[in-house]
């Protein structure tokens, strides 16, 4: 699938967000080496912390059905500006998808701004540091 067309997913699950405190709907769809397409909306809770991003509900969905090898990202909001995940989420990308995969972060107008992993979260936290230990 090519990047228009994951955008485009991630557009269409953005109309499915459960976002009654915010109402700020986000939308998220990750391409598999493989070539399948998980996608994912932001979830919120009325104890808002317990909240989870449309990019986390989209690995995780594809995470829960045993993909272990990710493409691409995209992420779309109604924003002035491409959308940025959140410091959780790039935690959680940067554990799944290699520090070279692109993601795509744009808004409803169609501008776009591809960062890769290592971009958006750089020295991050990474299982190997686990190991490293004693
Ligand atoms: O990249 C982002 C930024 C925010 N949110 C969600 C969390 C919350 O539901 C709402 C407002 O922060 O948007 C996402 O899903 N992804
Ligand atoms: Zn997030």
């Amino acid at each position: 699938m090519n990047t228009e067309d994951l955008i485009k997913r991630a557009k269409t699950i953005r109309e499915k967000a459960y976002v009654p405190y915010s109402k700020f709907p986000v939308g998220a769809a990750l391409l598999t080496t493989s070539g399948k397409v998980y996608d994912g909306c932001n979830i919120e809770n009325a104890a808002y912390p317990v909240t989870c991003c449309a990019e986390r509900v989209a690995i995780f969905k594809a995470i829960s059905e045993g993909e272990t090898s990710f493409d691409t990202l995209a992420v779309v909001a109604d924003t002035d500006r491409p959308v940025p995940p959140c410091g959780s989420c790039r935690q959680v990308i940067s554990e799944f998808f290699d520090a070279q995969s692109k993601v795509h972060t744009t808004n409803l107008q169609g501008d776009v701004k591809t960062l890769t992993v290592d971009q958006l979260l750089p020295y991050s936290f990474s299982p190997n540091d686990l190991n490293d230990h004693e």
